[in-house]
């Protein structure tokens, strides 16, 4: 996907000028260059947020470029029929091939503010008397229309426009909870809407990843979501645990031309018994889909507000994103009434969350040295509590972002976090400066000239810049590498700062008990643990250290691809760019960068050094153990604090085999929460035992398998 050029010389895009003049400033022709201007920069942004996943400015700036435009174009009556107003989302790709939706999909109006709510109920009693109102969280993932025929699985496609999607069959078939047939009895023609989104265990996981990668990572779990599910190859995502809500029966019917013929979109769906959108909920449940267990029916609006307030307090405990509640008219019949404008269903509305999002001052940017040489920007803040949480440093991600924004020091900035993301700077609320922030011209670390990548910049210092080893040790000890117990980012600073590293990780093994007490605040036990824990990582399983020692672009499940294909370190060393390239997903430039790695005298220095100390993998066939050899288990669903790439390897490095399809070779089917019921159907036919995670663990240490606390 390459992004779209730009509107030329238009205010609105990369750093938008929100200084709007009263609109009664301007004459006709005034407003109507502005409002061109605005339609040509929001659908830009709409390409980058709908189609690229990579928006360039903050959702709140966005919005007030559209509540502007709207403005505009109700005072001087200047809405196009092609207005960005009228429509949802943006054009559909074409690469994934596009299908047109059987009903619109459309978007929901939204608002932060009860009074808002408490409107929307007045203007919806204008039309139906006492209306009832069902209430479930607003998931923060992308929108999806699934279609079935005679309860089998016939296509999926993304909301795009909201009359034409982009065809995603292959790639959701690909996610487990998705049923491919559905139980019960269920209308011969049935296209359901769903939000597809990825559980904040497996986001944290993808965003490490792509850090490593050198990519940057990604600001909030929908864009996660959206880009992974828009793979061009479905087996890409079928490596991602997407999971989705079934949350609305769009259309249904006896056939599809009877549905077509009856136009069901909002009302009573024909010959199936739903009056509701309650007994939607209960019947998408009978049908196998997974719906989300928060869902409410509330007598009136008040109930519905206290309701999302309840649902914020939650927010933190839910293993997935929200952004709000969404609350709709129960009675579809109501609904029918009701309507749509061009762009929202007029019996639905988002009561959303405050962003989680505070203004404050820059006190400071300092620059940050990586492990691969990447600096990144960091803003040092007045300390300001958003969402619970105290944040006084806030990444202000690259050049790039920092000349869109125009941001300096002493400037008065937004900050923002969604879930468990770094903090990052997302606008500028008032300057106090000329310019923006520039990088230095040598790295603060060790003065070796920057060199400028595109947006990003590096240090070219390489193995004599102190920055550079110190982030190095910290990662070579940490989860995802050869997770050393009190080795972290503090102690490998101090280490290198007092000269005990001098070259490289391999002199962590040449650290005595007297190196460690001369230290402040180190004492004889905290001295012999770190020692004890060093040695026993003398061992590591091949995965592990190939993470450890930080090839650039290898994360911890590239580093357990590679070692599953060459089985030992030599061969790893030894291999050719298209040896690489013949181990799964590692296309033409992770191979280069591999090889690159491994050709340097240096690198191959280090991984010398290391094994003089005793540190040497054990090669993949004996790694771990064969606690679980002949054993086939088969996940579905998600497991609270693991994600399916560590479940996978668990079982694989204690000789089991973790396979993606339920068959009669399966021994075990494990089911997290929204489970996929194909997979249950599939381990009940084959009369395959299903564990749930409990159970499974339980096996695990009854094999001998310690899997530690999580
Ligand atoms: N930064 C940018 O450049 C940029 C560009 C375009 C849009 N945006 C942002 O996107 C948002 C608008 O996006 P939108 O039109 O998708 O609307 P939305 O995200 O505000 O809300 C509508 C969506 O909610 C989802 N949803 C989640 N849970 C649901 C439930 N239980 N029931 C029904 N629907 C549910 C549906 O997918 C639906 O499409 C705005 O916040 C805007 O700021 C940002
Ligand atoms: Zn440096």
């Amino acid at each position: 996907m390459s992004a779209p050029d730009p509107p030329p010389d238009n205010p609105y895009v990369e750093n938008p000028d929100l200084d709007f003049e009263p609109i009664e400033a301007l004459d006709e022709a005034q407003a109507a260059a502005q409002a061109e201007a605005l339609r040509d920069a929001i659908r830009y942004h709409d390409r980058r947020y709908y189609v690229e996943a990579d928006p360039v400015i903050a959702d709140r700036a966005y919005d007030r470029l559209f509540e502007r435009l709207q403005a505009l174009e109700s005072a001087f009556d200047l809405q196009t029929p092609d207005s960005p107003t009228r429509r949802v989302g943006g054009e559909p790709l074409d690469e994934l091939g596009t299908v047109e939706h059987v009903v619109p999909m459309l978007s929901i109006d939204s608002g932060g503010e009860p009074a808002a709510v408490r409107e929307f109920d007045t203007r919806v009693r204008r039309t139906v008397t006492d209306p009832e109102y069902v209430c479930e969280p607003k998931f923060d993932g992308l929108s999806i229309e699934v279609i079935y025929e005679d309860g089998v699985y016939q296509r999926a496609a993304t909301r795009g426009d909201g009359q034409t999607g982009e065809d995603v069959t292959e790639n959701v078939a690909t996610i487990d909870s998705v049923p491919l047939r559905l139980r019960g009895d269920p209308p011969a023609f049935l296209a359901v809407r769903g939000e597809i989104y990825i559980p904040r265990p497996d986001f944290q996981a993808y965003n490490r990843e792509r850090v490593e990668r050198g990519e940057d990572p990604f600001a909030n779990p929908r864009n996660a979501a959206a880009g992974t599910l828009r793979q061009l190859d479905p087996s890409v995502t079928a490596e991602r645990p997407l999971s989705w809500f079934a949350y609305d029966v769009l259309a249904a019917g006896p056939t599809a031309e009877a549905f077509e013929a009856a136009d069901a979109s909002t009302g009573p769906v024909p010959e199936t018994g739903l009056e509701t959108h309650a007994d939607e909920h209960a019947a998408l449940e009978d049908w196998g889909f997974p719906v989300n267990d928060r869902f409410e029916v509330q007598t009136d609006i008040e109930g519905a507000i206290a309701y999302r307030d309840r649902l914020l307090a939650a927010r933190e405990e839910l293993p997935y994103e929200i952004d709000g509640a969404v609350i709709k008219v129960n009675d579809r019949a109501a609904c029918a009434r009701l309507g749509t404008t061009a762009r929202h269903y007029r019996w639905a509305f988002a009561y959303k969350f405050p962003a989680r999002a505070e203004e404050t001052t820059i006190t400071d940017i300092v620059v940050q040295v990586g492990r691969t040489g990447r600096l990144t920007p960091v803003a040092l803040l007045e300390p300001v509590d958003v969402g619970g949480v105290t944040v006084s440093r806030a990444t202000l991600h690259n050049q790039s972002e920092i000349e869109a924004m125009g941001v300096a020091v002493g400037d008065e900035v937004r900050i923002e976090r969604a879930g468990d993301v770094i903090p990052y700077v997302s606008e500028v609320i008032e300057s106090h400066s000329e310019g923006h922030f520039t990088f230095p011209e040598t790295c603060p670390a060790c003065g070796s000239p920057v060199e400028r990548d595109g947006p990003r910049h590096f240090c070219t210092g390489g193995l004599t810049c102190p920055a550079q080893l110190v982030a190095g040790v910290a990662y070579f000890g940490s989860e995802d590498g050869l997770d050393i117990e009190g080795l972290g980012e503090e102690t490998a600073r101090e280490f290198v700062e007092r000269g005990l590293i001098e070259q490289d990780v391999a002199d962590l093994y040449d650290l005595t008990v007297e190196d460690l007490v001369a230290l402040d605040g180190w004492g004889e036990r905290s001295a012999t643990n770190l020692l004890a824990e060093l040695d026993a990582s003398k061992h590591p399983p091949l995965p592990d250290f190939l993470a450890a020692i930080g090839i650039p672009t290898v994360g911890p499940t590239l580093a357990r691809d590679l070692a599953r294909h060459f089985e030992t370190l030599d061969a790893v060393m030894e291999a050719t760019r298209s040896d690489y390239q013949a181990v799964e997903g590692v296309g033409e430039t992770v191979a280069e960068r591999i090889s690159e790695f491994f050709e340097n005298e240096g690198n191959r220095r280090v991984i010398e050094r290391l094994r003089e100390r005793g540190v040497d993998p054990e090669p993949m066939t004996e790694a771990g153990g064969d606690e679980l050899a002949g054993f086939t288990v088969v996940f579905t669903g998600s497991v609270e604090g693991w994600t399916r790439d560590e479940l996978q390897a668990l079982v694989e490095d204690h000789g089991g085999s973790a396979t993606s399809s339920v068959s009669g070779n399966t021994d075990y089917l494990v089911t997290g929460s929204n489970p996929g019921q194909s997979k249950t159907q599939d381990a009940a036919a084959n009369d395959v035992e299903i564990l749930d995670p409990e159970a499974f663990f339980d096996l695990l240490s009854s094999r001998g398998i310690d899997v530690g606390d999580r």
